[in-house]
């Protein structure tokens, strides 16, 4: 009685879960994060249990082969689900069809040649190594592509080892004790019960959190970037400036505000789409150029800026003429019919600064170095408050 309530209790989870997964998967255009997947998941190991409970007990029956095979590919589903959400594409429907099909033969297979107890065991043998295969991924994903969620990741290892390991014990138990380890009232069931219940309430809300996390970060990085070079915009470069300067290590930095000479004329001699191929160009310059660890955005029009952090005035000066001189002499294959653009820049620098809170301050600096350089000829650098520098 005890187990039946658990278990309908577990199918009402995983139905609920299911629709949930995929209410949200349909409000993710595009990038679905694996929900739809998941969905697929619960909504097969819920019409699993479903066929359980409508079974009663151990059965050879067609209801009982579909079940079991139901059971083996959902976590097939979720692992493909777990791909997805970490980016990588892979389908749905062929590997679960697959797996279906496969299973379905080889427990026909086993049932004929080995007898029922072999094949209860094949199920729990074979959910066992699947979900030993999900902790693999799970730790392999904290060593390299889901670093960031390391805490979270660690919590579903450890879930996923739980359910791997009962399903490791149900197998020595069918192997030893026969089908009698299934009877749905027995101690060792009502466990088993009891934890994928717990499971499958605490799990999807873990996910849903996963994705909302992931989604709250895309947003960040979408707010602190130039949609159009992705280069850091001026809240990016203030974030980042807050970051540096809250770590003791930090030392003052430099600020480098470049501006394209003449940009007017290149809108009005080639059309702004070429400009804006233009921005594009100075901002890759900008990005191979500068070191790891210093920041480069554009802050409106033909406007850039470098921070140079963690150098001396004649590091600066150094990168800042680099960046000059990249700029004058890579050619710009603008346009198919006509011949590669080039476009200078003139460069402001700023006094050293420290603190996000004096950015303002050494914008305006550097504006006016900047300014400078443009009255005295433009393509050049010019120190705040120093003499011309080239
Ligand atoms: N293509 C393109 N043009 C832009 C963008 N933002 C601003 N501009 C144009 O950039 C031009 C800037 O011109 P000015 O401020 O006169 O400066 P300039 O022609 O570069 O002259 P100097 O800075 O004095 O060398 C304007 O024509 C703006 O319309 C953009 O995102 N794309």
């Amino acid at each position: 009685m005890v187990a039946t309530v658990l278990v309908g209790m577990l199918c009402t989870h995983l139905m609920c879960f299911s629709v949930m997964f995929w209410l949200v998967s349909k409000r993710l255009h595009g990038k679905k994060m694996g929900m739809n997947f998941f969905a697929m998941g619960n909504l097969l190991l819920g019409c699993a249990y479903v066929l359980q409970l409508a079974e009663g007990g151990p059965a050879w029956s067609l209801m009982s082969v579909v079940n079991h095979s139901l059971t083996l590919a959902s976590p097939v589903a979720y692992w493909l689900g777990a791909m997805r959400f970490f980016g990588h594409s892979v389908p749905l429907w062929r590997p679960l069809l697959a797996v279906a099909a496969l299973y379905s033969a080889a427990q026909v297979l086993v049932q004929w040649s080995l007898g029922p107890v072999a094949r209860y065991a094949m199920l729990s043998g074979m959910s066992a190594l699947l979900f030993l295969a999900m902790v693999v991924t799970v730790v392999y994903g904290v060593r390299t592509f889901a670093k960031d969620l390391y805490a979270e990741m660690v919590f579903f290892a450890l879930l996923i080892t739980g359910i791997c390991a009962l399903n490791a014990f149900k197998f020595m138990k069918l192997m030893h004790g026969g089908l009698d380890a299934l009877r749905m009232d027995g101690s060792f069931q009502v466990v088993f019960y009891i934890y994928m219940t717990s499971l499958a309430t605490v799990l999807p809300p873990s996910i849903i959190w996963l994705v909302l996390r992931r989604l709250t970060d895309e947003l960040r990085g979408i707010a602190a970037r130039d949609p159009m070079t992705q280069l850091l915009n001026r809240r990016g470069l203030t974030e980042a400036l807050q970051l540096y300067f809250n770590s003791r290590k930090a030392v003052p930095a430099h600020l480098l505000m470049l501006d394209v000479d003449h940009f007017k004329r290149i809108n009005d001699t080639y059309g702004h789409h070429i400009g804006d191929t233009v921005l594009c160009h100075v901002a890759e310059v900008l990005r191979g150029a500068v070191r790891r660890g210093d920041l480069a955005g554009r802050i409106g029009g033909e406007e850039f800026l470098v921070i140079c952090l963690d150098s001396d005035m004649q590091g600066v000066s150094h990168l800042a003429e680099r960046l000059r001189s990249a700029i004058e002499t890579q050619a710009i294959a603008a346009t198919d019919w006509g011949p590669p653009l080039h476009c200078t820049v003139t460069i402001g620098i700023s006094s050293p600064f420290s603190g996000a809170e004096a950015l303002e301050a050494a914008m305006r600096e550097a504006d006016e170095a900047l300014y400078r350089g443009k009255a005295a000829g433009r393509n050049r650098t010019e120190w705040a408050g120093h003499a011309l520098i080239s």
